[in-house]
């Protein structure tokens, strides 16, 4: 028993006491009853186990067996409370895996999940630390476990980084995370997968009894290898979801006279394959233990396709017992009375599992004893689960040093990896400058043909450049004025400059007719009473390629804009208001913002909240799918750390990141690249920081909802487009037709864009309220999403 004191709280990891004492009976780690549990749901759902039942006794050692896909580490899943089941019982302990009580999740099980589920990034040590940290143990402790272990492991130099260690080395020390706080109930899942033949019985096996024998801890492991179970005191022979046996390995052999485990396996294999019916194998074995005699009756029975297809071991209430609780233990403690009874390996090896005929007692009435002892009575199967769904677990409250463990962790990770870290900072910065360098400029170099017809070398008609009242050679004086974006080609005839325009050579042809001044000014002097073909004779034909939209608008603006200052400059020298003659239409200042506002300045609010919110998205998911997918989540999980505690610590890992992304990209947009903002700069700042929330959430429900990283990249991928085209980014919604701007209105960035644009452009504070609902808004996604990820998670754990 070790007590473990950090800062005024207590982590107690006791270990066992072996008891075979006839009055207390077997005490129990593990009870498992008709347990069903399926994947997925309608036409794809898939039962993994089928009224599964098992018994795994205190301070004994269970080898788990079974092909691939079997559902073993299904089973092992649900019984460290990561998994629900569909309907049936699992005990740990003595209570549901999930309950405060049961303490799994939680300091009292040590999980070695198949995957490595260790962080590539952290040395040995910092790994152990890390669990430390979680299980709140003294550091002295931790330290000492470490030196013990990698003696015992054979383990690395401590400071060697996790990445840098070999499989096997990998895999030993993912087993010294899974041990060395000493559980009283130890899960692993393929242990010896990857390591060295050699290495594997010896060093991994060796300890394992170990653990049992001289600590009296509960030890269930799961191996392909069949024939290194046979260390185990009792084997669970596993297929299709169900246990096919579950005996000592000498039993079964002896049973069924077979000289190799494996035989064994076949044999209950071909069994079950064979009895389609209602067939029965029965395996009947006295076991003596140091005091009593138990009777094994392990029954395979085959029924009926759809219905159960399981053993069924039953169970004396007697012999179900509670664990040692906080009190009793703390007692112990004071008493300094040795929890471990130092036992012969050979006698306490030996198989402990009674097992009762089926039909004697039901597995219902074994649990409902259960209950009554433990005063934790269920109603069993579908009921007791759909009450669970219902109830839930009472709600964890976040513990300051699992949340300061998941903080110093993200940290470390981040700055370990300090190139992909600077690139985090600074990739929003840099899509802003992309962003300003790229778009909003004027177009340059737009060729247009020019068909003069007014000019005619031969008879003096060249282009002069008077400035001063004269109807002369007005195509030319016009021309003058267009801007230097526009390249002039002159053509000769309209017929090619209009195949130069169909071939893509010009953006436009604009067309002066043979007589253009003289009409002009007919024109001008006839003023209301001229007729249409003077109208006609005397326009400047335009046309333009109008396949590129902000081309064409851009042509037509400046060919307009050239006709203004022209009109002007020439009713000016001619002595007249300059004004006179043109449309009677005037743009005056503008109530906010200025003439001829970039598109930039428009589209500016829109990008740094579409930046900030999409790299929050793709960070978030990212990071808790890839640790999802490494096993490290679970691993966390398990070691009693809530989805709550992982939230919080990633949201301050997150807010850091935010904090100096929101920082760049203003200081990109406003100081490099001139976006003016005429409000309050902290509020903008602010509501994009909170968008940054926004899309830290939206990944939180991302990793939630995709099991792989593909479908998390294809969703938050999926989520871009319509946030970029709906979310009035690029594109006013006034714009949009009626029913679509509901649907764009509740897309999470679109208040806040319009906030900040508020904010940006017209200088709007919190008081109006385009700005406060922004705020609003963005408040409410947060914490929608939150308990969406949160809802989704528990429920969740019945489906996947
Ligand atoms: N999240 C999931 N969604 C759908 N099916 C799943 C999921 N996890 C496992 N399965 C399926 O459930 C079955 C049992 O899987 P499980 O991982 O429990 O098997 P196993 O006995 O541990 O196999 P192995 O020894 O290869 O690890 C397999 O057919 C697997 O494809």
């Amino acid at each position: 028993m070790m007590d473990k004191s950090v800062g005024g709280s207590e982590v107690i990891v006791s270990t066992l006491n072996i008891e075979t004492n006839n009055e207390a009976g077997v005490r129990q780690a593990v009870l498992v009853r008709n347990a069903t549990k399926s994947y997925g749901a309608g036409s794809n759902r898939s039962a993994v186990l089928k009224g599964l039942d098992m018994t795994v006794n205190r301070g004994s050692i269970y080898g788990l067996l079974g092909s691939s896909g079997c559902g073993k580490t299904t089973l092992l899943s649900c019984l460290v409370g990561r998994r629900s089941l569909n309907s049936g019982e699992v005990l740990i302990l003595g209570h549901e895996p999930g309950t405060p009580e049961s303490g799994v999740p939680g300091p009292r099980v040590g999980y070695m999940p198949q995957e490595l589920a260790l962080y590539s990034d952290f040395t040995i040590k910092e790994t152990l630390q890390y669990f430390g940290r979680i299980y709140n143990l003294r550091a002295a402790f931790v330290n000492s476990q470490l030196e013990f272990l990698t003696k015992l492991l054979d383990l690395p130099a401590s400071d060697r980084y996790v990445k840098t260690l070999s499989g096997g080395q990998q895999r030993r020390v993912s087993f010294a995370v899974a041990l060395f706080h000493e559980p009283e109930l130890l899960i692993l899942d393929e242990p010896t997968v990857g390591v060295d033949p050699l290495l594997r019985p010896v060093a991994i096996w060796d300890h394992l009894i170990r653990q049992s024998v001289d600590h009296g801890r509960t030890v269930i492991v799961t191996t392909h290898y069949i024939e290194e179970a046979r260390q185990a005191n009792t084997i669970g022979m596993m297929r299709s979801g169900r246990l096919l046996a579950e005996d000592s390995p000498d039993k079964l052999l002896a049973h069924y006279n077979l000289s190799s485990l494996e035989d064994v396996f076949l044999k209950l294999c071909i069994n079950q394959g064979v009895n389609k019916g209602v067939e029965q194998l029965e395996i009947r074995a006295n076991v003596s233990s140091s005091n009593e005699t138990h009777q094994i009756v392990a029954r395979t029975q085959q029924q009926q396709a759809g219905e159960h297809d399981n053993l069924a071991f039953d169970y004396s209430v007697n012999e179900v017992d509670l664990p040692e609780n906080d009190v009793q233990r703390r007692n112990r403690i004071n008493s300094n009375e040795s929890p471990v009874t130092p036992v012969d390996l050979s006698a306490v090896r030996k198989p402990p599992i009674a097992i009762l005929d089926h039909n004697a007692c039901g597995a219902n009435n074994m649990m409902n004893g259960i209950s009554e002892t433990s005063n934790t009575r269920e109603p069993t199967g579908t009921a007791s689960v759909a009450k669970r769904k219902r109830q839930g677990h009472p709600l964890k409250i976040p513990s300051l040093h699992r949340l300061g463990a998941l903080i110093r962790k993200n940290y470390l990770i981040s700055f370990r990896n300090i190139g992909i870290f600077v690139f985090i900072y600074l990739l929003p910065a840099f899509q802003a400058t992309v962003f300003n360098v790229t778009l909003g400029h004027e177009p340059k170099g737009l060729k247009m043909a020019i068909v003069n017809e007014e000019l005619d070398p031969t008879q003096g008609r060249v282009c002069n450049y008077t400035t001063d009242c004269a109807y002369s050679m007005l195509s030319c004086r016009y021309l003058r004025y267009i801007k230097d974006n526009i390249v002039q080609v002159p053509y000769q005839s309209l017929s090619d400059a209009m195949e130069a325009g169909r071939n893509g050579q010009v953006w436009g042809v604009i067309h002066f007719g043979h007589n253009f001044t003289e009409e002009f000014e007919i024109r001008q002097t006839e003023g209301d009473s001229t007729n249409v073909d003077n109208i006609i004779r005397s326009r400047i034909s335009v046309n333009v390629d109008s396949s590129n939209h902000q081309i064409d608008i851009f042509i037509e603006k400046w060919l307009l804009e050239a006709f203004r200052d022209f009109f002007r400059d020439f009713m000016k020298s001619c002595q007249h208001e300059p004004e006179a003659g043109y449309i009677p239409v005037v743009f005056l200042d503008p109530v906010y913002g200025k003439k001829d506002t970039p598109f930039t300045e428009f589209m500016a609010p829109g990008l740094i909240i579409s930046i900030v919110y999409f790299m929050a998205v793709s960070l978030t998911a990212g990071v808790f799918v890839a640790e999802r997918k490494q096993g490290l989540l679970d691993r966390s999980l398990v070691a009693g750390v809530t989805m709550t505690e992982i939230f919080i610590g990633h949201s301050f890992n997150m807010f850091t990141i935010i904090m100096g992304q929101t920082a760049l990209v203003f200081v990109c947009m406003l100081l490099i690249f001139n976006i003016p903002c005429q409000g309050n700069l902290a509020l903008a700042v602010f509501i994009t920081f909170l968008q940054g929330f926004v899309g830290m959430c939206f990944g939180l429900l991302i990793t939630t909802i995709c099991d792989n990283e593909a479908t998390a990249l294809n969703l938050s991928q999926a989520s871009f487009i319509p946030l970029l085209v709906m979310g009035g980014i690029c594109w006013p919604i006034e714009g949009m037709p009626f029913y679509l701007r509901n649907i764009a209105y509740s897309m999470p960035v679109t208040y806040a864009i319009e906030s900040l644009r508020s904010i940006f452009a017209r200088g709007w504070g919190i008081e109006r309220p385009d700005v406060y609902a922004g705020i609003l808004i963005s408040i409410a996604w947060i914490i929608s999403l939150l308990v969406l990820c949160l809802v989704i998670i528990r429920s969740r754990k019945y489906t996947s």
